[in-house]
């Protein structure tokens, strides 16, 4: 799937390239000056050269008028640090239990190397990218997340302590709405920053979501290393909605990191006094070469969608 097609191009082909260019113009038109946070999970940025393409297609956004915002992840390079630091290191329902020495690895390994990877393949495709973290203006204001889970064989509510795992508490657009009225291209680390400059390690597709929410973004791209969310006997559900995905949260069906992910969706369509809420959110496959650009503008976009009441 992540291997590029070099064959010669026949007469058909570029007739079809000019149709498909031409096709987007609706969906430029429709996007023109919108903004839209993609969530690059760090599953999905494994391929050096997927990742030259995703950056390219971040820069033809902003190029035609589009404000991407990019939020990424990096769990498995985390992982893969740990490791090699010989710290171990669990989950509990997508979520990294995020002690001393993991919080100081998770901020070197998101806020350093990922981020400014992001930042440099943007820039060498011509954008003009910056990259941030929760802390940078305040943009992510987080508390320690409070979770609780019921034990199923006592049926009693126990609550984790998952360490400096943080939810946000607020989103200082004011850094990012600079950014969106110039040509830069802001790349989020999904790190927060307590009241008392604490550093919490935030699932990066929650800061994703709190992030579109915050900034009223037209879509929420969640690009993952799956083709979307799958039913019970593994076939895509093509769209989605909140009772439907509680159901199959709750039966097992949806599990591990795809929890996050939904609940995000959930949460960023969602419409309160304060927000309108994202139009809608995708949860897609982010190995796809070019996805983003499918998604945006072609009739092909795949994926799961979660709509809001607007889209
Ligand atoms: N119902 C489901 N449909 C699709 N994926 C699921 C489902 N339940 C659990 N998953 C798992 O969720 C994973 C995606 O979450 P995660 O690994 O955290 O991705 P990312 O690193 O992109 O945030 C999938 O690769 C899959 O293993
Ligand atoms: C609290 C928590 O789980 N934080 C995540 C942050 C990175 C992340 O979410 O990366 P992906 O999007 O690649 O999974 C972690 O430590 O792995």
């Amino acid at each position: 799937m992540t291997t590029l097609d070099k064959s010669p191009m026949t007469e058909e082909d570029y007739l079809s390239q000019a149709v498909t260019l031409s096709e987007a113009l609706p969906y430029m038109q429709r996007y023109a000056g919108e903004t839209v946070v993609i969530k690059y999970g760090g599953h999905a940025m494994g391929d050096p050269e997927l990742a030259k393409l995703f950056a390219k297609d971040i820069v033809l956004l902003k190029q035609v008028g589009i404000n991407p915002v990019v939020v990424h992840g990096g769990g498995p390079q985390i992982g893969n640090m740990l490791k090699r630091l010989e710290v171990e290191t669990n989950f509990i329902d997508g979520l990294r239990v995020t002690d001393q020495a993991t919080i100081d690895v998770a901020e070197m390994v998101l806020s350093g190397s990922i981020n400014k990877s992001i930042v440099a393949n943007i820039n060498a495709a011509g954008g003009f990218a910056v990259g941030l973290s929760g802390k940078d203006g305040s943009l992510i204001r987080a508390k320690k997340l409070h979770r609780t889970k019921k034990d199923p064989e006592s049926n009693i509510e126990k609550v984790l302590d998952l360490g400096f795992v943080g939810e946000p508490e607020f989103v200082t657009p004011h850094i990012l709405d600079t950014f969106l009225e110039s040509d830069i291209i802001p790349v989020v680390a999904p790190i927060g920053m307590g009241a008392n400059g604490e550093t919490f390690n935030i699932n990066a597709d929650t800061a994703a979501g709190a992030i579109a929410a915050a900034i009223d973004a037209k879509r929420l791209l969640m690009l993952t290393d799956i083709a979307g969310v799958m039913d019970g006997d593994k076939n895509l559900i093509q769209e989605m909605n909140a009772v439907e995905a509680r159901a199959m949260i709750a039966d097992g069906t949806i599990s591990g990191g795809m929890i996050p992910k939904i609940e995000t969706c959930l949460g960023a369509v969602e419409q309160t006094e304060e927000t309108p809420g994202v139009n809608a959110a995708v949860i897609m496959d982010g190995r796809v070469p070019h996805a983003v650009l499918l998604e945006i503008f072609t009739e092909h976009g795949a994926g799961t969608m979660i709509r809001g009441l607007n889209a």
